[in-house]
Order: structure tokens, then C-alpha cells, then sequence
């Protein structure tokens, strides 16, 4: 009996991400979850959102229930332009901003943009599994830049590598997985040798604005628009407002965004119109200003607790980063235990996380992990770590 229908290649070989598969589980309330980086609800606002679509719908609610420009709402690129000029990327022009729904859609159109199969496509290892998720969808070949406890090593940017390479994916700050941030010197080296090279950089910051302890640094669209380097710069509405707006943007120069729009016109003819008016009509007068510290704060106490929890509970063969701002904390554990069998017992005690190798685009190393610290309330925290630190201490026992 032939099957009904025939997928394409391209769909036999997509795999479905970890982290969306994991929440499925996590949806259950007893599960302690540490494993998908949603924001913290409580600093969802919205009071002033919802006021925001009542006005966009009072006001304008023809134009907001139309179909709208593939470029974007006007006024919403006009605020993120100015809102790079505001952190020093030098004169940007609308021409140069392009609105997505999510940065995930921008990975996904990037891909479409950049990549053959066979392509040469730069990665740190690890890397955000959802943009390997969506790069894998054309086929690259992964080459894989070195990273140490500082990230992304530029002199590991060899001739070898970057031959060919269709573009390096980075992430400066706060990194996912592993939450580590790239410190001025080698953003500044990375931009420069992607410069000489003829790299384009792909910077994927959707964490930026979550910092709470040390000092902001420039990014690498300031700093490579310097150096004379091409810079994409993927943000996005998810973690500084809601996610479930399904909103971010795409910063790049003309003549790429002009062909991300006609890849878009492919894709969904535009972002929904009423939730770029809405949101533009919420962050005109500088309510980000006056918003965020409140969740930076969230995030700072969040962290502090599973920090203290860690301590307290994981072996002294365990060892974890220290993130200086967004959502995550890396977990090395010895070398013998595997993530994937750990997680397995973990949800059998109803405590959930995502194993660290679906992030290696490489070799993965099945004894990492990555602990979500922003959803789960306080005393959880501490409950659910301590239930992992006694399932990491047994792994040592049986193995
Ligand atoms: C580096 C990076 N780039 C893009 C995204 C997607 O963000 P958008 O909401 O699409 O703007 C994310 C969001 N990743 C979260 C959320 C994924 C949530 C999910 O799959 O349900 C995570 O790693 O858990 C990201 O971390």
C-alpha cells in the first residue's frame, strides 16, 4: 500500500526542537521546570497592553485589521532605528529595518537568505539549538568556532574557517545556552576579523536589555559597522515585553533587507498589523525606559536564588556558569554522566531542564545542561535543585 503522500528531503530530515518537546511535559503544574526560557508572567504588562490594543483598535482599528506592508508598520521601524542610533550603531535608516513575528522567523529567513546546502555556516559550540533548528531546514555545513568560559574565541576564527563561510552566528549577550557574555575586547576582535575576512556577522540578542550586574557593552552592530563589517542584528519583543506577541525585528544593511522582504512576501506577507500598532502604540513614549528595571530585577533575584540553591546542593564535581543577565546557567557535569539519562529520573521527581546536547552543532557533550532559572517561583527553585543536585550525587554512585 503506497503512503498517502511523500514529505519533501528537506522534511524527513527536520527534527523537532528539544526544548519545545520538553514543554510539553513541563505543561503538568507539579513539574518543577527549568527547561524553556519563557519570561517571567508577572512582568507581562499588561495593564498597559491591553489599553494599547484598545486604543490601536478604538483609534485606527480599520488600518490594524488590514493587511499592512511586508517591511512593517512605519512608525514601529522608525522607533527601532532610532532606538540603534540611541545605543550607538551610527545613523540607521528605515530602508534598514525589517519587522519579523519573532526572532525565530528572522533565523528562519536568514537561512532561506544565506544558505546552500553544503554552505559553510560559522557556529560557536554550543548554540541556540531553535537557530540550528532553523539553519539545518537548508542544509549548511556547520563549521564550529571554539569557546571557552568567556564564549566565542575570535582567534579561533582561522583561515580555515571562515573560508566560504556564509555568515557567524553569535550571540554577545548572555548566551544561549550557556549565559555567558563576550567581553568588549573579543567583540571588538571578532568584528574586525569578520571584516578582513568578508564574514557576515548574524547577532542574535534577544537577552540584551535583561542585564543586572556588570556594564553594558556596545554591539556588535556598533562595533562592526566600524570595523566596515556586515552585521545583522536579530531583537526581539519576547523577553522585554511578552512572547506571545510574536514580534522582533531584523537591523541590516538595504540591499539585505530588501531581499529578507521579498523571502518574507514567500513567507506571510507581513507581521500582524494590530500587534505592531499595538506595540508601538505601548513603547512610543519611553515605557521600556521605565519597565524594565522591574524585570531586570526579577531576573536578577531569580538567578541569585538558583545560584544559592546550586551551591548548596550540586556536587563540587559539577561546575556552572555565572550569567551576568538573561535567562540561563550552563551545567558541566563529570564527564561519565549523561544529561539525557539524568533528565529521564529528574522527570520521574517532576523536575524538568534541557539536556545540552541538541545545542552542539558538532560533537555534542552529553554531560552539559541548561537551567532556566525566571519562571519557577522562588521555594521551587531551591526544591527542584536540590531534588537534581541528590540525582547528579546517585549518578556518581552508580557509575
Ligand atoms: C537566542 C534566541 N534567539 C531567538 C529566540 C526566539 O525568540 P522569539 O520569541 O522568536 O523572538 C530565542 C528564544 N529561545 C527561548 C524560548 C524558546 C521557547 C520555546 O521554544 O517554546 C529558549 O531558548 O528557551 C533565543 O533564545
Amino acid at each position: 500500500m503506497p503512503t498517502p503522500y511523500t514529505f519533501s528531503q528537506r522534511a524527513e530530515k527536520i527534527t523537532s526542537s528539544t526544548i519545545r518537546e520538553i514543554l510539553k511535559v513541563t505543561e503538568r503544574p507539579e513539574i518543577i521546570s527549568f527547561a524553556g526560557g519563557l519570561p517571567a508572567p508577572v512582568g507581562f504588562p499588561l495593564r498597559d497592553m491591553n489599553a494599547a490594543f484598545d486604543r490601536v483598535l478604538g483609534q485606527n482599528g480599520r488600518t490594524a485589521l488590514q493587511y499592512g506592508p511586508t517591511e512593517g508598520y512605519t512608525p514601529l521601524r522608525e522607533w527601532v532605528a532610532s532606538d540603534m542610533q540611541r545605543r550607538g550603531a551610527g545613523q540607521v535608516g528605515t530602508e534598514e529595518v525589517l519587522i519579523v513575528s519573532g526572532s525565530q522567523q528572522a533565523l528562519d529567513l536568514l537561512g532561506k537568505l544565506f544558505i546552500d546546502p553544503g554552505s559553510n555556516v560559522l557556529v560557536e559550540a554550543p548554540s541556540y539549538l531553535g537557530a540550528l533548528q532553523s539553519f539545518s531546514l537548508y542544509e549548511p555545513n556547520y563549521v564550529t568556532v571554539p569557546t571557552d568560559e568567556g564564549g566565542l574565541i575570535p582567534a579561533g576564527l582561522t583561515d580555515e574557517r571562515v573560508r566560504d563561510a556564509r555568515f557567524i552566528y553569535a550571540l554577545p549577550n548572555f548566551q544561549n545556552p550557556t549565559g555567558r557574555t563576550l567581553t568588549l575586547e573579543r567583540r571588538q576582535a571578532l568584528v574586525q576579523r569578520c571584516a578582513e575576512a568578508g564574514v557576515p556577522v548574524v547577532e542574535d540578542d534577544p537577552y540584551g536589555d535583561l542585564r543586572y550586574a556588570g556594564e553594558a557593552l556596545p554591539s556588535l552592530l556598533a562595533l562592526g559597522r566600524q570595523a566596515g563589517a556586515t552585521v545583522v542584528r536579530l531583537g526581539s519583543f519576547s523577553k522585554v515585553l511578552a512572547p506571545g506577541l510574536r514580534l522582533g525585528y531584523i537591523v541590516a544593511p538595504a540591499p539585505i533587507i530588501s531581499k529578507l522582504v521579498q523571502i518574507k512576501q514567500a513567507t506571510d506577507l507581513h507581521t500582524s498589523t494590530l500587534t505592531q500598532m499595538a506595540v508601538y502604540e505601548t513603547i512610543k513614549d519611553g515605557f521600556l525606559d521605565e519597565h524594565l528595571p522591574a524585570v531586570r530585577e526579577i531576573y536578577r533575584k531569580q538567578c541569585g536564588y538558583m545560584l544559592e540553591a546550586m551551591q548548596a546542593h550540586f556536587p563540587s564535581t559539577a561546575s556552572w556558569t555565572q550569567p551576568e543577565g538573561g535567562m540561563f546557567i550552563w551545567v558541566t557535569l563529570p564527564q561519565h554522566i549523561d544529561a539525557h539519562e539524568l533528565l529521564a529520573r529528574a522527570v520521574a521527581q517532576n523536575v524538568a531542564f534541557v539536556p545540552g546536547a541538541p545545542f552542539f552543532a558538532d560533537e555534542a557533550r552529553h554531560n552539559t545542561l541548561r537551567l532556566s532559572f525566571v519562571t519557577v517561583p522562588e521555594a521551587r527553585i531551591r526544591e527542584g535543585i536540590a531534588i537534581l543536585g541528590r540525582l547528579i550525587a546517585e549518578s556518581h554512585a552508580t557509575t
